[in-house]
């Protein structure tokens, strides 16, 4: 994709506000009571399991579907609850293309444009800078039928941006594609969105893509929004056990802290974990990457059950005792093989802890 481009002129994007937006299907709340605040230009990226409520909320947004009560959305702060979705100014990226399969990608581009009339000139104009910005110009007179799928997802993407919406929503767009083009293509578009400086809501149920595309991640979870911050603080500060294992990979411990130990037990051996704080009991995470190699002196032991190589790092699979495994990611240069025993710490920072209920 052409990066250097010439900047497309659009104003940017609307703020989004809901206030105690709902909704039920007969009877069965699918989204409970939600506020949520989307400043201009920022890409909130909607992130949780199947059925969590992500594309209920963002059809809401886009005026696909009634909520439950009245004056429950504004974009920049005018109520749009009342208002049909093709008033609504929103542009509309979904995981089925839905582009005209027997036009040509600068047809499909420029045919918001023809809807509203734009004279052909500007039309053709506007459809070039497009095409060049998400790196099309060369297939421009091409059939849908006859580019890929990576090509399609952009054709749309330039297609939903051509009518100028003050905010753009997105679904799954990435999901139909295979894992190479899907991660190159999900850094293009959140460099796209943020260069177009539209306002977006992005649906996905893949942390990764998650985290690369959004300003913003609202970690959805049975209709509610579990946690809404950034990605990092999503990774690193998981507000809850539920965005804590649904982000990435968590390590657990639980147990009794005394004196301000934790013990592990493993096997004959006793590892001590130094924690701080008063007696209670808890479960401590971390992520695999804030383990190290550690001198045997005061560090965790455990076995290598097994090791995958992932390039740059390794990750192990290491038992400290037959209740607990965890995985740990190590420099791939180290030499490590199964059954071997292991000496590792934490680095105490990254102990995530969540408080146990008596
Ligand atoms: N029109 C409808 N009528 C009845 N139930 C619905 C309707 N639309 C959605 N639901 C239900 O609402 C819940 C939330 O659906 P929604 O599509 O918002 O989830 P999602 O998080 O986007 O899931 P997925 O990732 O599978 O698309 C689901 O249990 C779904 O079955």
């Amino acid at each position: 994709m052409n990066t250097h481009a010439p900047m497309v002129t659009t104003r940017s994007g609307a703020s989004i506000a809901t206030r105690r937006l709902s909704k039920s299907f007969n009877g069965t709340t699918v989204l409970h009571p939600t506020d949520l605040e989307i400043p201009a230009g920022q890409i909130l990226v909607l992130l949780g399991p199947s059925g969590c409520g992500k594309t209920t909320l963002l059809r809401l947004i886009a005026g696909l579907e009634q909520p439950d009560g009245p004056d429950m959305i504004r974009f920049d702060g005018e109520d749009v609850s009342g208002v049909p979705i093709e008033k609504r100014n929103v542009g509309m990226v979904f995981q089925s293309y839905a582009l005209f399969p027997n036009m040509t990608v600068a047809e499909n581009v420029g045919y918001g444009l023809k809807v509203r009339k734009v004279e052909r000139a500007q039309r053709e104009a506007e459809t070039r800078r497009l095409l060049a910005l998400v790196g099309l110009e060369e297939y421009a007179d091409r059939r849908i039928s006859a580019v890929s799928g990576g090509q399609r997802q952009r054709t749309a993407l330039a297609r939903a941006l051509a009518i100028k919406p003050r905010v753009l929503l997105l679904d799954e767009p990435l999901a139909a594609l295979d894992a190479v083009l899907r991660e190159r293509l999900r850094v293009e578009i959140g460099l796209l969105l943020r260069e177009f400086g539209i306002t977006a809501v992005y649906v996905t149920h893949d942390q990764a893509e998650a985290m690369a595309i959004g300003d913003r991640i609202a970690v959805m979870e049975k209709g509610r929004i579990a946690q809404i911050d950034v990605p990092k603080e999503i990774y690193h500060r998981p507000a809850n056990d539920f965005v804590a294992d649904f982000v990435g990979t968590m390590n657990r411990i639980a147990g009794r802290v005394e004196n301000g130990l934790l013990n592990i037990h493993g096997g004959e051996t006793m590892a001590r974990l130094n924690v701080g704080g008063p007696d209670r009991a808890t479960t401590l995470c971390f992520r695999p990457e804030a383990a190290r190699l550690a001198s045997a002196n005061g560090a965790i032991s455990a076995r290598v059950a097994a090791t995958t190589f992932f390039g740059a790092t390794q990750r192990l699979v290491a038992e400290v005792s037959s209740e607990c495994r965890l995985q740990l990611d190590l420099p791939s240069n180290v030499s490590v093989t199964p059954g071997q025993i292991l000496a590792f710490e934490i680095d105490p920072a990254a102990i995530i802890e969540f408080q146990t209920e008596a």
